[in-house]
């Protein structure tokens, strides 16, 4: 048995997801869930409802997030690591207030949590904080003691996130026909948000561009070092929702590779940076629609893996869990990250990341749980 690694003052982890559909009839309510109160144009929704039902109305995320439990589980009993691992979501179930009950009825008090979204953002952090601050007051309301909860740091330059995503890329190359491999686009994709929001993201502003462009250039400078080849690269987008007169971050994946054929490159890989696994938005928007896109332009594509259940990801995950609880003793670990913005702050700062209305939220500086 490996010595055991010390995780106090932490008794659980929390893997925080987004949820999906399990089928058909779950679309339109789980629809319902995650745009409540958020403006999205019932045609939006419609046709989001259709890439759903294109994939026997179940997204692929929650067996995704299955696999992940999985492995971290079985990365942290082989390195000696006695955490037990919860699941709970935003929008579908195992509901996140459910599973928080559940923590609490097991005793768990102290409460770290991951969430499956790497990078700063008021969609990809703060109202992930939001969700938990309405989950603990619901506790409450229910008569039971909040535990107190900790999220752990932005991952997206963790070593165990960006490298297995080096590796995709480089598989996606081998699939490419040979003759068009070395002038091959690499096309980083992520999801796209409102303008606005890109930039008050992070605590300074602009957080969620700047790091993406980080993550873009490390994966290029690596695969540029194992091929020998240097290949030119963007940061593009996918998956805008919203009403159209709003502005979103821009260019989307569809008119960045008819740009490309436009300008004459032989080929592209498309790299969802993005995203922690290949859900839909993955499946639909980049190996659907931009893949019926690229055919139509005769442009060859391939699009590389995210980390999904990766056991570097986990094994990453058990570093940032063994850091995290070494800084909250008042140590002073070793932070891993690559890139040139460093590894990214412990506890949000208060107001990083604002929504369009203040609401509490846990997990950060200024929550009302302390
Ligand atoms: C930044 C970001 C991430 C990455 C970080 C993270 O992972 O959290 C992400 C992930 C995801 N987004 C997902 C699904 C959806 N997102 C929507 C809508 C929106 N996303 C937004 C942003 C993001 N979204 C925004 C600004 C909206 C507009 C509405 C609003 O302001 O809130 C809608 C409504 C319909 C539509 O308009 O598309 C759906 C169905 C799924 C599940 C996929 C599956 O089922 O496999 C996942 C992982
Ligand atoms: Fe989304």
């Amino acid at each position: 048995m490996p010595d055991e690694l010390d995780v106090r003052p932490y008794d659980a982890l929390l893997l925080l997801s987004f949820g999906g559909p399990e089928g058909p009839d779950d679309v339109v309510p789980f629809l319902e869930n995650v745009t409540r109160g958020r403006g999205i144009p019932r045609e939006r929704l419609e046709e989001v409802g259709q890439h759903y039902y294109l994939f026997g109305g179940v997204s692929p995320i929650n067996d995704q997030n299955r696999a992940l439990l999985a492995a971290l589980r079985e990365d942290f009993a082989a390195h000696g690591l006695d955490l037990p691992v919860y699941w709970g979501n935003r929008n579908w179930a195992p509901y996140l207030t459910d599973t928080l009950r559940e923590m609490v009825r097991d005793g768990r008090r102290r409460i770290l949590v991951l969430a499956t979204s790497a990078y700063a953002s008021y969609s990809g952090c703060r109202q992930y904080r939001e969700n938990l601050a309405d989950a603990l007051a619901a506790l409450e309301q229910e008569g039971l003691e909040p535990p107190r909860v900790d999220k752990l740091r932005h991952y997206f330059n963790h070593p165990g996130f960006v490298r297995p995503m080096v590796d995709g890329v480089l598989a996606s190359l081998a699939e490419l026909p040979e003759e068009v491999r070395d002038g091959a686009h690499l096309a980083f994709t992520t999801h796209s948000i409102p303008t606005s929001q890109a930039e008050t993201s992070g605590p300074e502003g602009g957080a969620y561009v700047a790091q993406h462009l980080d993550v873009a250039r490390v994966i290029a400078d690596a695969v540029r070092e194992e091929t020998g080849v240097d290949r030119p690269w963007e940061l593009v987008y996918q998956s805008r929702s919203g009403a159209p007169h709003i502005p979103w971050l821009e260019p989307d994946i569809c008119d960045h590779l008819e740009a490309l054929s436009e300008r004459g490159a032989p080929a592209a890989v498309m790299v969802p940076i993005g995203f922690v696994s290949d859900h839909m938005e993955v499946l639909y928007d980049l190996d659907t629609e931009a893949k019926a896109k690229a055919g139509e332009l005769g442009l060859p594509v391939a699009r590389s893996a995210t980390v999904g259940a990766d056991p570097r990801f986990a094994a990453a995950v058990r570093d940032l869990v063994v850091e995290r609880a070494a800084a909250e003793r008042g140590g002073r670990p070793e932070r891993c990250a690559l890139g040139a913005l460093g590894p990214s702050h412990d506890v949000c700062p208060v107001g990083c990341c604002p929504g369009r209305t203040p609401r509490p939220a846990a997990a950060g500086a200024d929550s009302p749980y302390a």
